[in-house]
C-alpha cells in the first residue's frame, strides 16, 4: 500500500491578489493566535459596551452582532461613546493589535515597509451565527484611505468582494476560513464587499469558538480624540 501523502488539510498560504490592493492570505493566523483573539473578543463582547445587533436608521436590525474597540461604530459614524447602546466608552485599541495589523500588511503586500506608519485605531468585531449575513457595503465611515485588515476565525464563510462603483456584479466570491487574513487597501480600499453565507460547523473548536464565525476588521478612522474636558471647562459650561 502506498503511503498517504501528508497533504490533507494543508492549505496554500501564499497571498492571493483578488484585485489591485485586495489580498487574501489563507491560514495566516496560528491556532494559538486565533485562541488569544477569541479570548480577547469574548471579554470585549461583555463590556464596557456589550456586543449587540446594530439597529439601522431604517428600523432594521443587523443579523450580525458587533462590538467595537478604539472607537464605537454606529450607522454611519464613529463615536467615542456608544450612545446607541449604553453610553459607555469602548475598550482601548491594544498596542499588540497595531503590531498585528502592521505585520498583516507586510505579509499581504510582501513588502517589508508596507506596515510602516500604519496605526489602526478602531476595530469592528463581528460575530456571525448560523443564519447571519452581511449585505454588500463599502467601509467608508473612516476619514482615511489606509487599508482595512480583516481576520477571520471559526466557521468558513463566503466573502463577496466587489467593485468600487456599486454593490452589483462584477464581484468575486471566495471563502474565508479560520485564520485567514484579507487586506483591502489602495485602489480596492472602497470596494463593495459582503458576507452572503456562513457554513455552520466548519470551524475548529480548538480556536475556543464552539460555533459561529468571528471577524475582526482593523481600521484607521482618521479621527482625533476630543480632548477630555477639564473640570474648569465643564464648570464654565464649555461644549
Ligand atoms: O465579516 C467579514 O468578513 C467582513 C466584515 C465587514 O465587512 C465589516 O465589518 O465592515
Ligand atoms: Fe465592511
Amino acid at each position: 500500500m502506498s503511503a498517504v501523502l501528508p497533504l490533507f488539510g494543508v492549505r496554500d498560504r501564499s497571498p492571493l491578489e483578488l484585485a489591485p490592493g485586495a489580498v487574501h492570505v489563507p491560514g495566516w493566523l496560528t491556532l494559538d493566535q486565533q485562541y488569544e483573539l477569541v479570548e480577547a473578543c469574548r471579554s470585549w463582547a461583555i463590556g464596557p459596551v456589550p456586543i449587540r445587533h446594530t439597529r439601522l436608521p431604517n428600523g432594521g436590525v443587523m443579523s450580525v452582532q458587533t462590538v467595537c474597540i478604539g472607537w464605537h461604530w454606529q450607522p454611519y459614524k464613529y463615536t467615542r461613546t456608544a450612545d446607541d447602546v449604553n453610553g459607555a466608552q469602548v475598550a482601548e485599541f491594544p498596542a499588540n493589535m497595531i503590531e498585528l495589523g502592521r505585520r498583516a500588511l507586510v505579509d499581504a503586500y510582501q513588502d517589508p515597509t508596507a506596515g510602516d506608519g500604519y496605526t489602526p485605531d478602531a476595530a469592528l468585531i463581528n460575530f456571525y451565527g448560523e443564519q447571519a449575513k452581511l449585505g454588500m457595503h463599502q467601509d467608508k465611515d473612516e476619514k482615511s484611505d489606509a487599508p482595512v485588515v480583516s481576520l477571520s476565525i471559526g466557521d468558513t464563510c463566503v466573502f463577496r468582494f466587489g467593485n468600487t462603483e456599486n454593490r452589483n456584479k462584477p464581484y468575486t466570491d471566495t471563502e474565508l476560513a479560520s485564520g485567514d487574513l484579507f487586506v483591502f487597501g489602495g485602489p480596492s480600499r472602497f470596494a463593495y464587499h459582503g458576507v452572503p453565507k456562513v457554513y455552520p460547523g466548519t470551524g475548529d473548536p480548538a480556536t475556543g469558538l464552539a460555533g459561529g464565525r468571528l471577524n475582526i476588521t482593523m481600521r484607521v478612522t482618521g479621527l482625533t480624540a476630543a480632548p477630555a474636558q477639564t473640570d474648569e471647562r465643564r464648570a464654565r459650561g464649555a461644549s
